[in-house]
């Protein structure tokens, strides 16, 4: 193995200096460097890599044991090994009724039954059936949640905006009281539906939020207003103490990790948003992925040959960052659910033993829709010190036919993006632009050194024939299925989080000291910050 990954960094020593563009000599390049799964394509014709790069990290993937990790994951092995828990948000997709053991039950008909209450509710709520308590029909829904039970729903709730015929979806997140407030102050409580999204129905933010929220509804309409909650968790034991009628409450299992959730219960608010047809439309892009990911050979896998792109551009070539820069704006909150997708799992320094990890692991996320991104970032994107790998999203086919023009503007300016990145422009290039300008002698020099791009900066493109609910299922499923094949290689555990933990367990002690209890055990800092936010005597130790 370490031969492998000593052999890729002499390949790229021995090939850093060639141009991307060079490679195109090749006129097959495009195809040899790009794959396709039901019209979903990847396109990484535009990186550094060539066939002995690709070869071996493709045995790279093969010393790891990726296939057999794949198999053991679908198969509901316990792989999130720091948690003792199988990983199975792919059972929630599943179209096949081949049972899947976790305990050697199959998990599938509890899934199926928890999917047709869902979808009951969701169609009840939607008609009008399942009314609000004055009888009339819920026109707006509050999801209330954080992290995963939040980032996903939201974002694919906006991608999925042109099928949306349902209530409108708010989102409340955050502990801070101007979310929830603010979300408030626009709605009718009777006209409304509470949604409490917690896997363990102790996050702090969602409890509190919650809470809000009941008091809220209780002025409205006192004792009743519990008929105005519903709840997604694993923990239907703490979901009774709000008074939530357990037909109202959808039930998961621990072998679905929270950022990986939005496949089942915490899907509710989309369900709500677009109705069962198109939901499961969703459910099936997924599971289409899904078999892909397990049957495909390596070298023609999507997700496997994104995580390998990453592998390359993170490790070998020492690129720290991605950008994910969809060019669709119903997309806008995919670099969000990425980066919890991507950074909460492979944002890990030990392997799965325990000992450190020989080399880097999970890459900063980042990302804006484009063309927005473009009047903000993509300066350094083209001139800057940095490299940044970009990974571009497109649509060939827009939801707004009336505004075809737009799209074509919006689809010129991808493709600009990714070519400028790679040709860049030359220094002689860049005097001629300084001539054209008027400039002459040692000015056109000087600003030559302005107008030129390094260019030879790698990108992607993920392209889709339409942002439809199977395709968004096909997106969501290659990253989390990229971030896996990155993980295993990394030799990690992208289930766990326990970085998360401590800051969580600081603020709980902190909150006696915010509101005027002695902060004698604090650092300087901390006591420094704690009296000019809360100004009181505050000692330092
Ligand atoms: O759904 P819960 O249990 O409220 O957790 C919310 C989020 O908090 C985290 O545990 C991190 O703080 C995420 O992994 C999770 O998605």
């Amino acid at each position: 193995m370490s031969d492998i990954w000593q052999q890729l960094e002499t390949h790229r020593s021995q090939t850093a200096d060639t141009p991307i563009l060079s490679l195109f000599k090749d006129t097959s390049r495009f195809d040899s460097y790009s794959a396709e799964t039901d019209g979903l394509l990847l396109d990484f014709s535009k990186t550094s890599l060539d066939a002995m790069a690709m070869d071996l990290l493709v045995r790279l993937a093969q010393a790891e044991g990726l296939d057999a990790k794949i198999a053991a994951m679908f198969r509901g092995d316990a792989i999130n090994s720091t948690e003792g828990r199988a990983v199975l948000h792919t059972a929630l997709r599943a179209q096949a009724d081949t049972p899947i053991q976790v305990d050697g039950a199959d998990v599938l008909p509890e899934i199926r039954a928890i999917r047709q209450q869902m979808q009951h509710f969701a169609e009840a709520v939607r008609s009008g059936d399942f009314a609000a308590v004055d009888g009339g029909r819920f026109t707006d829904v509050i999801n209330i949640g954080i992290g995963g039970s939040d980032l996903g729903p939201a974002m694919a709730t906006l991608a999925l905006a042109p099928y949306h015929d349902g209530p409108r979806c708010h989102f409340v997140s955050n502990i801070d009281g101007a979310h929830i407030h603010d979300t408030l102050a626009g709605l009718d409580p009777q006209r409304t539906l509470v949604i409490i999204a917690s896997k363990t129905f102790t996050t702090i933010e969602t409890m509190t939020n919650a809470e809000t929220a009941l008091v809220w509804l209780q002025a409205a309409l006192g004792d009743k207003a519990p008929d105005h909650l519903a709840a997604v968790s694993t923990a239907q034991d703490k979901t009774a103490a709000l008074g939530i009628a357990p037909e109202r409450v959808f039930g998961f299992e621990n072998w679905v990790g929270g950022r990986y959730s939005l496949w089942g219960p915490v899907g509710l608010p989309i369900l709500l948003a677009i109705g069962t047809e198109n939901f499961q439309a969703f459910l099936r892009g997924a599971d289409a992925m899904d078999s892909h990911f397990q049957n495909a050979p390596l070298h023609q896998n999507l997700p496997v040959l994104l995580g390998l792109v990453g592998i390359w551009h993170n490790n070998i070539c020492g690129y720290g960052s991605r950008a994910i820069l969809p060019y669709d704006q119903h997309l806008q909150r995919l670099p969000a659910y990425l980066q919890q997708l991507d950074m909460e799992s492979n944002g890990k320094r030990v392997a799965q033993d325990g000992s450190p990890l020989p080399r880097a692991s999970g890459p900063v996320v980042w990302g804006e829709p484009g063309t927005n991104g473009q009047h903000a970032f993509y300066q350094l994107l083209h001139q800057g010190t940095a490299v940044v790998p970009a990974e571009f999203l497109i649509a060939a086919e827009a939801h707004e036919p009336e505004l075809q023009h737009h799209h074509n503007l919006l689809k010129a300016n991808c493709l600009a993006q990714s070519e400028a990145l790679m040709r860049g422009r030359s220094l002689a290039e860049a005097r001629d632009v300084a001539a054209k300008r008027g400039l002459d002698g040692a000015e056109q020099q000087r600003m030559a050194a302005h107008l030129s791009f390094p260019g030879n900066r790698p990108s992607v493109t993920i392209a889709y024939p339409k942002l439809t609910p199977f395709v968004l299922g096909q997106i969501i499923a290659l990253y989390e299925h990229r971030v896996f094949t990155e993980g295993m290689i990394w030799g990690l555990n992208p289930f766990d989080q326990w970085g998360v933990e401590l800051g969580k367990e600081l603020a709980v002690a902190l909150l006696p000291m915010v509101e005027g209890a002695p902060a004698d055990s604090k650092d300087g800092s901390t006591c420094g910050l704690l009296s000019k936010l809360t100004p009181r005597p505050a000692t330092q130790t």
